[in-house]
């Protein structure tokens, strides 16, 4: 049984939650945790996948540049992540031929309503429903601020999220 967070991100958050949302996981199975950027994963009994909210959608190779332009003023006080503006989340599902086994998505956004600032789990999650897959849990989404700075608490709640998938997907089976 095996579980993997694929994720993508350019200043640390996804990522960040990506590693609570493994924790929350790890009880109850063997997970590890990759940027989406090195094409793996999808064979995993669980596939957890993530990216960061931009222009309220999956993150493209303009706004990935647009990511960098960010970083690269000082005045933001962001540091990019090393495979920032390789391939990522939408890439990863473009070459997908086949769902994997069992999934969810969760994405992140500045904390404002979903309405205004749009959700990068539901874009994954439509493409995995085209391939004919349902989710194993609705998407989560965690916040940061403008700032680019996780709210308190949202590394809790990506643990739980994670506990609580892992007992969905793997409990049943250990209790066999
Ligand atoms: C080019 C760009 C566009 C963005 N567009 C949105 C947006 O439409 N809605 C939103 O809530 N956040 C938006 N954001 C903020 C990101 O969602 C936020 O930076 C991200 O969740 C932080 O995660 P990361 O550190 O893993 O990249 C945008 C960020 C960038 C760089």
């Amino acid at each position: 049984m095996t579980a993997v967070v694929l994720y993508e991100s350019m200043f640390g958050n996804t990522r960040r939650i990506a590693e609570a949302i493994a924790e929350g996981l790890s009880p109850v199975t063997a997970v590890t945790v990759e940027p989406c950027s090195r094409g793996g994963g999808a064979d995993a009994d669980l596939v957890v996948l993530g990216a960061p909210t931009h222009a309220h959608t999956l993150p493209r190779p303009e706004s990935r540049k647009e990511a960098a332009r960010w970083a690269d003023d000082p005045e933001q006080h962001l540091t990019l992540e090393p495979e920032a503006t390789a391939s990522g989340v939408r890439e990863w599902l473009e070459q997908l031929t086949t769902p994997p086994e069992a999934w969810a998505a969760f994405g992140t956004r500045v904390d404002i309503p979903r309405m205004f600032a749009g959700d990068a789990s539901a874009g994954i999650q439509r493409r995995l429903r085209r391939l004919g897959s349902d989710p194993i849990a609705e998407s989560e989404c965690f916040v940061v601020t403008t700032k680019n700075t996780l709210v308190d608490g949202e590394l809790e709640r990506a643990r739980e999220w994670g506990r609580s998938l892992g007992e969905h997907v793997f409990a049943p089976l250990v209790a066999e």
